[in-house]
C-alpha cells in the first residue's frame, strides 16, 4: 500500500493538493481516492472499484484507444489558450461558474479556448450543479455564443427536474454528472429526460463493471471521466472507456497534467488527444509518498471504509 499526495498545478474544484491510497493485488494496482466532502458511505464505491482493479482486472477492451479531453480549470484566457494548445486534444472541457469569477469571465476564457481549438474543436463546459434554471438558460446561451457552438453543457443545475427543464429550454446538449456519480439511483437521470449524455467516473459507481451496467441501463451515449486520479486510477477510466460498446465523445481521462506529477514512471498523458487502453494499470514507482500524519489519516480511513462496507 502507498498513500500520495501530490500538489495540483492549478485549484481544482476547491482543492490544492491530490491525495490517495494505492492498493496492490494479485490482478495489479488499484487506487482508492474519494474527495475529502465524501463521506465513509459514499466512499464505499470507490474502495470496490480500488478492489476491482487490484483484485479481480477489467472486462476485456473493445477499443485500443480513447480520444480525450483536455480539461481547463477557472484560468485566465491567456493560460487557457496555452493549456489547450499544449495539450494536442481536439476537445476541451472548460470549467464555468465558479463564484469567484462572472459569466463575462467564462465567456471570456470560452472565447479563448475555441481561439486554440480552431473550428473544428469541439468545447463543452461544466458548471457543476452551480445554477438555478433561469441562470441556465441565459449562462449557456451566452457560452454557446461564445463557444461559436457548445458540444454539451455539464451538469447546470442540481437536481434532475432542474436539467430536465433547462434541457426543456436550450437547443445544446445537456450532460448529467453528479447526478449520476452521486445519486442513490443514476438510472433516474434517463427515466426523467434530464440529460443527453451520461458522465461516468469509475470510483463512484464503484468499478468498471458497474458502470458499464449503469451505462447499458441508462441507454444514453457515454463520457468516461476521470476522478483526477494518478495514472493508477485513469487506467481504470481507459479500461470503463476501451470496454463500452459505443463511445461517441471525447472521455475526460486527460486530467494528469492537471497534477505536477505522477507516481507511475509510465504516465497517461495523451499524445495527439488520445489515450492507450491498458490491461493493468502501470506500476506505480517512488515519489510523491505523503508524509506520515497524511499517511495514517488515509490507512484510518481506508480501515472505516472497509469496515463499513464488509470489505
Ligand atoms: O471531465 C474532465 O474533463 C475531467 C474530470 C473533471 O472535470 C472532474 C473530475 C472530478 C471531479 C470534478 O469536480 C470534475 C467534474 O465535475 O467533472
Ligand atoms: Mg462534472
Amino acid at each position: 500500500m502507498k498513500v500520495y499526495a501530490i500538489p495540483l498545478r492549478t485549484r481544482f474544484r476547491g482543492i490544492t493538493v491530490r491525495e490517495g491510497v494505492l492498493l496492490r493485488g494479485p490482478a495489479g494496482w488499484g487506487e482508492f481516492c474519494p474527495f475529502a466532502d465524501y463521506s465513509d458511505a459514499e466512499s464505499v464505491p470507490w474502495l470496490r472499484a480500488a478492489l476491482e482493479a487490484a483484485e479481480t482486472g477489467w472486462p476485456a477492451p473493445v477499443r485500443d484507444r480513447v480520444e480525450v479531453n483536455t480539461t481547463v480549470p477557472v484560468v485566465e484566457p491567456a493560460k487557457a489558450h496555452e493549456l489547450v494548445r499544449a495539450s494536442g486534444c481536439r476537445t476541451a472541457k472548460v470549467k464555468v461558474a465558479d463564484p469567484r469569477v462572472s459569466l463575462a469571465d467564462d465567456c471570456a476564457r470560452v472565447e479563448a479556448v475555441r481561439d486554440a481549438l480552431g473550428p473544428g474543436g469541439a468545447i463543452r463546459v461544466d458548471a457543476n450543479m452551480a445554477w438555478d434554471v433561469d441562470t441556465a438558460v441565459r449562462a449557456i446561451a451566452d457560452l454557446d455564443k461564445a463557444a461559436g457552438g457548445l458540444e454539451y453543457a455539464e451538469q447546470p443545475c442540481p437536481s434532475i427536474e432542474d436539467l430536465a427543464a433547462v434541457r426543456r429550454r436550450v437547443d445544446v446538449r445537456i450532460a448529467a454528472d453528479e447526478s449520476i456519480r452521486r445519486a442513490e439511483d443514476p438510472l433516474k437521470v434517463a427515466v426523467a429526460g434530464a440529460a443527453d449524455i451520461a458522465v461516468l467516473k469509475v470510483a463512484p459507481l464503484g468499478g468498471v463493471r458497474r458502470a458499464l451496467e449503469v451505462a447499458e441501463a441508462c441507454g444514453l451515449p457515454c463520457v468516461v471521466s476521470s476522478a483526477v486520479e494518478t495514472s493508477v486510477g485513469l487506467a481504470a477510466g481507459l479500461a470503463l472507456a476501451g470496454a463500452l460498446p459505443s463511445l461517441e465523445f471525447a472521455c475526460g481521462l486527460g486530467t494528469l497534467s492537471l497534477l505536477e506529477g505522477d507516481v507511475c514512471a509510465s504516465s497517461l498523458s495523451p499524445v495527439d488527444g488520445y489515450l492507450p487502453v491498458p490491461r493493468t494499470a502501470p506500476e506505480p514507482a517512488e515519489g510523491y509518498a505523503a508524509g506520515p500524519g497524511i499517511a495514517a489519516a488515509w490507512e484510518d480511513r481506508l480501515n472505516r471504509v472497509r469496515r463499513q462496507a464488509h470489505l
